[in-house]
């Protein structure tokens, strides 16, 4: 490998140049240093503007491999394995077809992303914070790497929601985005956004999962979905785990962290997306993973797609296969450009990279204002066990001083130049793709809700056996009770303790309920799916599960406890417990939304229950509850209304013999325990008020989904913590 020894020395240093820049020692040795490929691009030019984009009549983009492979950095194959330098270089140069990858998905039409003096801040507490992204400047192009770099809350993630258009509603945006040369935003179906945390269905498999995204996110016909899949499977490597399930099951572990995020990625590129943004594509991942993950990220950069991601920190292998750098501090620029140029920056402003140190590692540790607190430790250390030299910089003199050397460097000049040759060529307009019809989508989510509830044995499989365990118990404890006038007030608490269990067992099914969410807000972030779609689909799909549910019981407690032997009778039955088992999902539905959390859900279903149990008009008759529990909580409890409904069904029009010759009607015999109409039709009224409260707690779902009500009580959340922090 070709050595330019006057070049290469700005990358050489010991790690005590760190501490004293300007005194920057020869280079102990070749066994580690970063290097230009050999080729005719000289090392002292500080930028490259050959691989910008060459607007055409159609708008694929050439990749200009040659150049991609001048600005690479290479480590040196002493401390690098042959074959990983390799796989740097193959990717890199991208001179080779990935392989894997279909004639068809060669070259993708990427798109060059623009932002100049982009600031944003965030509403708070009715005032807007101090900027979170300060005055950034810089571009991406089709077929790089862009990574946006810096310490924890820096304002990576912002700069790349602003670059996607994918900002939350509290943040206000100043500055110019401009894509292909046009000041506009991406439209759906052009660009794909994968978020930090991969949220997946973990009972389909890779497949499946793409599938059913190939289908709710694109138009046209069911082969083309399927051949993106393919391709998005290939793309992303994923054939050997394409059949597995994500989440696994009893015998096998669900997919590794790496494997996760590159399904995570792989849906957003069944859209064949022109330009990819990824927050942290590397989180929570070993560094094998985080090496393949890049490479297969390089590769399908290299087939022209615009890739811009936010990453906190990566070794030197990764770190050498970016194409530019936007280092943050605080949400300042401290450097935009080639990654090589980057080291260069750093080397300028008197802190060159140590030799056996990660280029991100040094950068970061040369602005992240948290070591300050880790410096102070370390002095002290320092005096007991000698020289800690490597960590002795000043990280906000380091800030300054890079902020200050980048602002008036040439780097600084010449992406302002580029970036202004960039808006100068407009390009072609992106347009949206389309998406699949409403009906579609609605179906589509229908079908993958009853696919996902007959898999987890938690939602349906699970409650089925405790519903026929409980009825069996209850049955069994209320069995042969006779027709006799004595046996009313047992019949009525029979059916009462049936009501009021079965609604306290629905909430078994909570957590699916959650994934369910979980996964809808994630997909209607991304716009794949809406609030009605998923509402519908939720409920659709609920239908046969509940329905299965409520006949099974009901069989088994009817005929156990000997209710009325009738067939209409029986079937008003099953209808009633379904309503208030469906009313009861529904609300289960509206709290899981409000939580988004398990323990806080469970708790508060079970408080509700129990307090509709207690106003259901058992414990004491309706009309002699106080008003304070009458208005409104005891016409609010579904409770009321189904048990007062089933009474009716078994007792009105039934009489008592009372000695010989008298005899009382059934329903006077229940008023006693429980108060109920004497009307023939007044149970049908009960029914209807069920299917109108399952309804109403659907509306209330949709409008909290709409109005996005989350972010109300995340900030509630977030102030409520902060206060019993600082107290
Ligand atoms: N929704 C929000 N509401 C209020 N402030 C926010 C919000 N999101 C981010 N911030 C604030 O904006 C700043 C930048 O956040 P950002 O998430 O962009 O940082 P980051 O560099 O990605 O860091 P990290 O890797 O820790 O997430 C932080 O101070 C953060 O507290």
């Amino acid at each position: 490998m070709e050595d330019t020894p006057s070049q290469s020395d700005h990358y050489r240093s010991s790690s005590s140049s760190a501490s004293s820049p300007t005194a920057a020692r020869p280079p102990q040795g070749s066994s580690f240093y970063y290097l230009r490929k050999p080729g005719p691009a000289m090392l002292r030019r500080p930028i490259s503007f050959e691989d910008s984009p060459e607007w055409g009549d159609d708008t694929e983009i050439d990749v200009n491999a040659d150049e991609l492979a001048a600005e690479s950095i290479h480590v040196g194959t002493t401390t690098v394995s042959p074959s990983l330098s390799k796989v740097n270089s193959v990717s890199v140069s991208g001179a080779s077809p990935p392989a894997g990858l279909s004639e068809a998905s060669r070259r993708i039409a990427g798109a060059s992303i623009v932002w100049r003096d982009l600031s944003v801040n965030i509403r708070e507490k009715r005032r807007y914070s101090e900027r979170v992204v300060k005055n950034s400047t810089g571009y991406a192009l089709p077929g790089t790497l862009t990574v946006i770099m810096g310490p924890a809350r820096s304002g990576k993630s912002m700069l790349l929601r602003a670059l996607a258009g994918r900002l939350p509603r509290s943040a206000r945006l100043y500055g110019e985005v401009f894509i292909n040369g046009t000041k506009s935003q991406m439209p759906y179906g052009s660009y794909g956004y994968v978020d930090r945390e991969d949220v997946l269905v973990d009972c389909l498999t890779v497949r499946e999962m793409l599938y059913y995204a190939a289908l709710l996110q694109l138009p046209g016909f069911f082969s083309e979905k399927k051949s993106a899949v393919e391709e998005a499977i290939q793309a992303m490597s994923l054939g050997d785990y394409a059949d597995k399930l994500i989440g696994g099951h009893c015998y096998m572990a669900g997919l590794p962290y790496g494997e996760r995020r590159r399904v995570s990625i792989a849906r957003e590129l069944v859209m064949r997306p022109h330009a990819l943004f990824i927050d942290e594509p590397l989180y929570h991942l070993d560094s094998v993973s985080a090496l393949l993950l890049m490479v297969t990220l390089k590769k399908i950069a290299s087939t022209g797609c615009t890739i811009v991601f936010t990453m906190y920190q990566s070794s030197t292998e990764v770190f050498g296969l970016f194409d530019r750098i936007c280092l943050l501090s605080n949400g300042n620029t401290l450097f935009f450009g080639e990654t090589l140029a980057c080291l260069q920056h750093f080397s300028n402003s008197g802190f060159p990279c140590p030799i056996m140190q990660s280029p991100s590692d040094h950068f970061l540790r040369a602005i992240n204002t948290d070591f300050d607190r880790i410096i102070a430790m370390c002095k002290t250390l320092q005096d007991d066990h000698g020289d800690f030299s490597s960590v002795n910089m000043d990280t906000a003199v380091a800030i300054r001083t890079l902020e200050a050397t980048y602002k008036s460097s040439a780097d600084s000049a010449a992406v302002e130049s580029m970036i202004g040759r960039l808006i100068e060529k407009e390009g072609p307009r992106l347009k949206s793709k389309g998406r699949a019809g409403i009906s579609t989508r609605i179906a589509v989510l229908t079908w993958r809700s009853i696919l996902v509830m007959s898999r987890k044995w938690n939602y349906f499989w699970m409650r089925l056996v405790l519903y026929l365990l409980l009825t069996l118990s209850i049955g069994t404890i209320f069995t042969n009770l006779g027709h006799s006038l004595s046996s009313v007030t047992v019949r009525v608490s029979a059916i009462f303790s049936f009501v009021s269990f079965m609604m306290l067992l629905s909430i078994s099914g909570l957590p699916a309920h959650i994934d369910e969410l979980k996964v809808h807000m994630h997909e209607e972030a991304n716009q794949h799916t809406g609030a009605l779609v998923f509402l519908l689909a939720n409920l659709f799909s609920s239908i046969p599960f509940l329905f299965l549910i409520s006949i099974s019981s009901t069989l088994v407690f009817y005929f156990l406890v000997g209710l009325r032997d009738e067939f209409s009778l029986l079937m008003y039955f099953v209808l009633s417990i379904f309503m208030c088992l469906l009313a009861n999902e529904s609300l289960m539905m509206v709290v899981a939304y409000i939580w988004l959390d398990t323990f806080k859900c469970t708790m508060t279903l079970i408080f509700l229950n129990v307090i509709m149990m207690l106003v259901a008009g058992y414990f004491r008759i309706h009309d002699a509850l106080p008003q304070l529990w009458k208005y409104p909580l005891s016409y609010l409890a579904f409770h009321t209304y189904c048990i007062q409904g089933l009474l009716e069904n078994e007792y009105v029009g039934t009489s008592f013999a009372v000695g010989e010759i008298r005899s009382i009607p059934g329903v006077m015999a229940v008023r006693g325990s429980y108060d109920i109409s004497a009307s023939e039709n007044y149970k049908w009224f009960h029914l209807l008020i069920l299917m109108i409260m399952a309804i109403g707690y659907r509306i209330i779902l949709l409008l909290l989904l709409c109005f996005n009500v989350r972010r109300w009580i995340i900030k509630c959340d977030l102030c409520w913590f902060s206060k019993s922090t600082t107290a």
